[in-house]
């Protein structure tokens, strides 16, 4: 009988793929913990969820239903930087504190934005088609119509750890960019070399807007059909974010009316999509599966994360990266002081 239960959703665990190294295990059992696997849905989840001591947060959505059901419950523990997948507000009223990892896989997600740019501003996918299809001499002219990629303009909607990421990527192929965030010092867009803007300038001025918003309900649906409708006929959209944070009927109606000439996403609002969603045959479009993040390295590290903060909460410590961390006054886990690794002016 193990000492803690940590609940996931079945399909959902965090051991390596393909038999590799345990990191669950090296976190978990030495604390007695163990995974219990519950079916992936509500009704199925919430009977196993009673007695569960800790949720992993994976592949299904984490609901105020949920939540109200857990009895026994000390952290909930998501392996992505996004939230969206469980209900924080209702976790926050039952004192129940839910952990992320925002940053781990930073630079996966920083190259696959590049990737899209990059993918949809050279059109990528529409040249393969060609090539694959018989169209060879088809390729020069499409590309006879763009311009050089050298000076043109990258606008980031969001300025976080990740579009940072992307601007330092993007700085030697000679772009410009701008950046709208109101909740960034404008001092840190001037270190990445990112003049600080309005909405409406990061819209109308950019040849490339990579949207970078978080999950957040303020700003679900965030850019819509005015939006689209102020961004250049050229422009490139980049989403590596949240599919939510766009309207995705107002983006498909800019890319059918060519009011913009590409998107290059890695997430939609719904994943997967439906078969009759129209971009699924658009050429315009250049889709990835909502994979940005993965990589070899960033599925070790997010399942050593994972089990980091399950064990440090089980053993009745703060975790690491606490998204409401008003409720951990309240709970008797002893807050630790991470040991600095400042080791002075000379170091
Ligand atoms: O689970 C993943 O690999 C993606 C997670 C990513 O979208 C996030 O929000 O951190």
């Amino acid at each position: 009988m193990p000492k803690y239960r940590v609940l996931t959703p079945k399909g959902a665990s965090f051991t390596v793929a393909g038999g590799g190294y345990d990191y669950e295990k090296e976190a978990l059992d030495p604390i007695g913990a163990e995974i219990i696997e519950a079916p992936a849905n509500e009704a199925e989840f919430i009977a196993a969820a009673k007695t569960a001591d800790a949720i992993y947060a994976k592949g299904m959505p984490i609901t105020k239903a949920v939540i109200d059901a857990l009895e026994n419950c000390k952290v909930i523990t998501l392996g992505s930087v996004g939230v969206d997948s469980v209900d924080v507000k209702a976790a926050t009223a039952r004192g129940i504190p839910v952990t992320n990892i925002p940053d781990t896989f930073i630079e996966e997600v920083a190259d696959h934005a590049m990737m899209l740019l990059l993918a949809g501003f050279r059109r990528l996918v529409e040249q393969d088609k060609m090539v694959r299809t018989g169209r060879w001499s088809e390729g020069r002219p499409a590309l006879l119509k763009i311009p050089r990629l050298m000076g043109q303009t990258l606008g980031f909607i969001s300025f976080g750890r990740v579009a940072r990421a992307v601007a330092k990527r993007a700085a030697p192929f000679g772009l410009r960019m701008m950046a709208y965030d109101p909740f960034i010092q404008e001092t840190l867009m001037y270190d990445h070399g990112v003049m600080p803007a309005t909405l409406t300038e990061v819209l109308s001025q950019s040849d490339f807007v990579s949207m970078h918003a978080p999950a957040r309900p303020e700003v679900h649906h965030m850019l819509t059909e005015k939006h689209f409708r102020q961004m250049k006929k050229s422009a490139v959209f980049i989403n590596t974010g949240r599919g939510a944070t766009v309207d995705e009927e107002s983006l498909i109606k800019a890319l059918q009316e060519g009011w913009i000439a590409h998107a290059a996403l890695d997430v939609l609002e719904k994943e997967p999509p439906s078969h009759n969603n129209p971009m699924l045959s658009m050429e315009n479009v250049t889709l990835t599966a909502h994979v940005a993040s993965a990589s070899a390295r960033f599925d070790e590290a997010r399942k050593r994360r994972v089990g980091y903060e399950l064990s440090l909460v089980l053993q009745g410590m703060w975790p690491v990266s606490c998204v409401n961390p008003s409720v951990l006054q309240n709970t008797a886990l002893r807050r630790w002081q991470p040991v600095s690794m400042d080791r002075g002016p000379n170091s």
